[in-house]
């Protein structure tokens, strides 16, 4: 048994030490993001000075990262990047962890320690040096729960913060989700999506990002009691599922789409069906293990009607015991409206659902161990008009900077006019979907010049107020009338400011 094992086992002690090798690397690579090399102050000293990538990038780095990209939200910038820096920060010492333990295995195994320890019996057994180790302190682990109205950037946090880190990110509906053994998705599915977007690796995806919209859906429904004939495979039975993925456990996933399905017709079919390999074509595994320990989870919804459970609640709190949080003006009371749950003016920008608390989740359909897992919790304040204009004009990759390149790869001119700017953004506002509207009307203002313009003479196209609100047809000049198209522009912009 033991010269069968011997052999067996070092060279696998072997590789595994040389995939958490891999894997640490990649992880050390990818932390010292660019995020970390662009945003480290090195010039203000009121930052601190400037320290070698080695390790995480920090929250501020992170933040200022996700300025770039999205407008406002300052508070869930802040705990996303608190939340991914320890993620990582606990991750990183992880592997530094197993790779000691996989080194004193190895060390235990190597002909060297014969030398060392004449008396090779009398050696402790690997567990044992492990045990005789001081305990790591291992930190908890802290997944991440985003609420805000759909449009206001919560994905698009999540998945800027994975692009920086560049780690593996994968998005998953939590509406599609039932309990295992049910018709429609397993939520093993998102570390299926997680592996497929770290290019079926397994040690990548196991430190990957995943991020799940509309967990809000998965609330347990009124009336059920959680008997097997109410089962509600689609709520409780999703968060149970979903708890333990959280938490931190071994899922057991298959090579969906990979080359372990690929169809018979296809390259890899035939070339698997005859029995030939390309070289590169390494064999895959048809199911790969990943432990979630590692992964970071971030939960997203609307949670629409949180705001009426909060303010139950806090309205119980304060009658007789507290005075309300904001001082109630007398033109607000008479309308009737509770005025200490609208914005508090006191702090711009808070909102009701700033004052969740994990009781008030429980309230509106989550069993007490599922919020547990999530102990970040932030909140999105919907966007404002102007919160639009900037989305719209200044991020990085904005709406206005892609058609305005879009046209310029037909050796077109487009302008956009303040007042335009300002009407698309209140249509905007005014349809209630947040950023997410904003492409929609791009797309219905622009569809005239986009179908007029290619192939034509027409060299500058000029968007005004009245254009988005359907009072006159986009402006056009043709190739030489550059001087026309100026004009038009400035009058407009002149005519705006008086
Ligand atoms: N705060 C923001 N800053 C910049 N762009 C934003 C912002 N919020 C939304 N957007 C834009 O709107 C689009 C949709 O945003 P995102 O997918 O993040 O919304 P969401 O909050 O996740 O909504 P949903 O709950 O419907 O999924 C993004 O692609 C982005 O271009």
């Amino acid at each position: 048994m033991t010269i069968l094992t011997a052999p067996l086992s070092r060279p696998t002690a072997r590789t595994v030490l040389w995939r958490s090798k891999l894997g640490f690397r990649q992880l050390a690579r990818s932390v010292q993001t660019k995020a970390q090399v662009e945003y480290t102050p090195r010039d203000s000293e009121d930052e601190g000075p400037y320290e070698a990538p080695a390790s995480v990038a920090t929250p501020r780095q992170l933040v200022r990262y996700l300025d770039e990209f999205v407008i406002g939200q300052e508070n869930a910038k802040k705990v996303l990047s608190v939340a991914v820096f320890n993620h990582y920060n606990r991750v990183r010492a992880n592997f530094a962890a197993k790779l000691d333990e996989e080194q004193d295995v190895e060390w235990s195994n190597n002909e060297d320690s014969a030398r060392l320890h004449p008396h090779p019996h009398r050696m402790p057994p690997p567990h044992m040096l492990l045990q005789s180790r001081e305990p790591f302190p291992l930190f908890e682990k802290s997944n991440v729960l985003v609420i805000g109205p759909t449009g206001s950037g919560k994905t698009l946090l999540a998945k800027t913060l994975a692009r920086v880190l560049d780690v593996p990110f994968s998005v998953s509906d939590a509406t599609s989700f039932t309990q295992a053994g049910y018709v429609g998705d397993d939520v093993e599915t998102c570390i299926q999506r997680l592996l497929q977007s770290a290019n079926w690796d397994p040690y990548r995806a196991s430190m990957g990002i995943v991020y799940i919209d509309e967990v809000d859906k998965i609330a347990r429904r009124s009336g059920h009691s959680g008997t097997e004939s109410t089962r509600d495979v689609g709520g409780e039975g999703v968060q149970q599922s979903l708890l333990r993925m959280m938490e931190g456990s071994i899922v057991t996933v298959q090579a969906k789409g990979s080359q372990a399905e690929a169809p018979p017709g296809s390259s890899e079919g035939r070339a698997r069906n005859s029995g030939q390999r390309g070289l590169n074509m390494a064999p895959k595994p048809d199911s790969y293990n990943i432990d979630t320990s590692n992964v970071l989870f971030v939960l997203s919804g609307a949670f629409v009607g949180l705001d009426s459970v909060i303010k139950r609640r806090v309205a119980k709190g304060s009658i007789g015991f507290t005075a309300p949080l904001n001082p109630v003006s007398t033109e607000e009371s008479s309308t009737g409206f509770m005025p200490f749950f609208t914005p508090n003016k006191s702090q711009p920008g808070s909102h009701v659902l700033d004052l969740v608390e994990p009781t008030d989740l429980v309230k509106y359909g989550f069993i007490p161990e599922f919020i547990s897992r999530l102990p970040s919790i932030t909140t999105l304040a919907p966007l404002t008009p102007a919160d639009l204009r900037r989305v719209l004009t200044e991020v990085r990759g904005s709406l206005i900077s892609q058609y305005t390149a879009l046209f310029g790869y037909s050796g077109v001119e487009i302008k956009f006019t303040g007042g335009a700017l300002d009407a698309i953004c209140l249509k905007a506002a005014e349809r209630g979907g947040g950023a997410r509207g904003l492409r929609g009307i791009m797309e219905s203002i622009l569809l005239e010049p986009m179908y007029e313009v290619p192939g034509s003479n027409i060299r500058h196209v000029l968007i005004t107020e009245r254009v988005v609100n359907g009072l006159d047809a986009p402006g056009y000049w043709c190739k030489g009338d550059a001087n026309k198209f100026w004009a038009a522009w400035t009058q407009e912009a002149n005519v705006k400011a008086a």
